[in-house]
């Protein structure tokens, strides 16, 4: 094993597993910290947590605990995937936990770099922008659960973390590869343990994976994750097999979404035209105990429409707002995840085999509750999220960040079924 990736959710886990599989990394990802021994035959394995808006304790606790498993299989470089948008707390645990396994790998120095431009993601004299607004001016400032105030990732990272953060701006960044590694000397002999990079299209993310070839540990979005993965093109072996065992199949399909960002807005509001659609209703979820077996009802009876039903929370700002204020922002989204954990296992119980779950944490709740241990990666409906088949049975997952994929994704994503 070359590679081990600690992904602080699931789809962002899945949407770097793309990635690495996409640059010829035969690659495995995991739920969490494996408790027995498994039998891995892979490059890469990635392993997803739920550590993005956890405690920050829990959060340090369960990477630090990944990144043990990692280093006993023989992993060579280490990659703490986080959002490309950069969520975290208030407090973050970004930070914290960046330089908790810098700790453990007796290591001073790592980078910073969330950007991945085929998505819109781009780091500009280190502001993080989102399809070209400012983060801070994007919808991440409503996220229910990390919403983005600040643009400036060095202000981020200083704010969370213990050492102090430099910046390697985009004009180093196109003098090549040399220029970024002696630039990341620099910092790290100024005193500084991090230094955020910019980049704002794929050149500049080749240019620094391949500065980054020699750092121990590596920290950003998937976008890196192409030029890391070329770094190890020599002691790659064929892998388009890998990629076949990850194809979904025709099945009994359903879409569950449970993330408020934009474009899954969007994708929900195309989606209804087409299929059966559910609205949940938060009151309900809060108050009464029978409301999951009647959506589980509903469900069931529109299993057999052309397109698979599709049962969803999410919501415009405006009534997420109104909703938060209502019953609080912790107390509604808990509620929300554990209506789509348990609905989720009462569907697998019944025969559904195709889960489409759109949201980083609701995939987090869905997943744990299908009780997959770990996933073979296939083929990308959109990039940075792939179809994903369970290793332990025959379940498959397509696992959405909130605002990835085009306004069609739900269809889409049931275009790729094979008999
Ligand atoms: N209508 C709603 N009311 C309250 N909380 C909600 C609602 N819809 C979704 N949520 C919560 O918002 C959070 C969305 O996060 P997530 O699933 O990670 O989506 P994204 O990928 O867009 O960030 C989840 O905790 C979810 O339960
Ligand atoms: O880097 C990204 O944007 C994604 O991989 C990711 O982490 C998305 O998280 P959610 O928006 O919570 O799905």
């Amino acid at each position: 094993m070359l590679l081990g990736v600690i992904a602080d959710d699931f789809t962002g886990a899945t949407d770097i597993a793309g990635f690495l599989v996409e640059n010829g990394m035969r690659t495995i990802q995991l739920n969490g910290v494996p408790e027995t021994e498994l039998d891995i035959e892979a490059d890469a394995v990635v392993i997803s947590l739920k550590s993005r808006s956890c405690p920050v304790d829990e959060a340090i606790d369960t990477s630090v605990a990944a990144l043990n498993w990692l280093q006993q299989q023989g992993c060579q470089q280490f990659y703490f995937k986080y959002c490309s948008t950069f969520d975290s707390t208030s407090e973050g645990n970004i930070g914290p936990v960046t330089d908790a396994l810098l700790d453990a790998l007796n290591e001073n120095f790592t980078i910073v770099c969330p950007a991945l431009p085929v998505n819109g993601r781009t780091v500009f004299n280190g502001h993080l922008f989102v399809m070209g607004e400012l983060l801070s001016d994007s919808g991440m400032r409503n996220h229910p659960v990390t919403p983005m105030t600040d643009s400036s990732l060095v202000r981020l990272m200083d704010a969370q973390s213990q050492g102090a953060t430099g910046l390697v701006n985009y004009q180093t960044i196109e003098q090549g590869a040399q220029a970024v590694t002696e630039q990341f000397t620099a910092i790290a002999q100024e005193g500084k343990r991090y230094a955020v990079v910019d980049a704002f299209n794929q050149l500049h993310l080749e240019t620094l994976g391949e500065a980054a070839k020699s750092l121990t540990l590596i920290t950003g979005g998937s976008g890196l994750a192409s030029g890391i993965a070329k770094n190890w093109a020599e002691h790659l072996s064929d892998q388009s097999s890998a990629k076949q065992s990850g194809k979904p199949q025709q099945a009994k399909t359903v879409v569950l979404s449970g993330s408020c960002s934009v474009m899954t807005n969007q994708q929900v509001a195309n989606y209804t035209t087409k299929a059966p659609h559910l609205a949940l209703d938060v009151k309900a979820c809060l108050e009464q105990d029978d409301y999951c077996e009647s959506v589980f009802q509903w469900v069931l009876e529109n299993l057999d429409a052309d397109f698979a039903p599709m049962v969803y929370a999410t919501a415009e700002p405006g009534v997420l707002k109104a909703i938060q204020t209502q019953y609080g922002a912790q107390a509604s989204s808990h509620a929300v995840e554990q209506f789509f954990s348990q609905l989720a296992h009462q569907l697998k119980e019944s025969g559904v085999q195709n889960f489409i779950v759109a949201g980083g944490e609701t995939s987090g709740v869905v997943t744990q509750s299908l009780g997959v241990k770990g996933f073979y990666i296939g083929p990308q409906i959109a990039p940075g999220v792939p179809w994903v088949k369970a290793i332990d049975s025959s379940l498959s997952l397509a696992l959405k960040s909130g605002n990835f994929g085009d306004v069609n994704f739900f269809e889409t994503a049931q275009g790729f079924y094979h008999d």
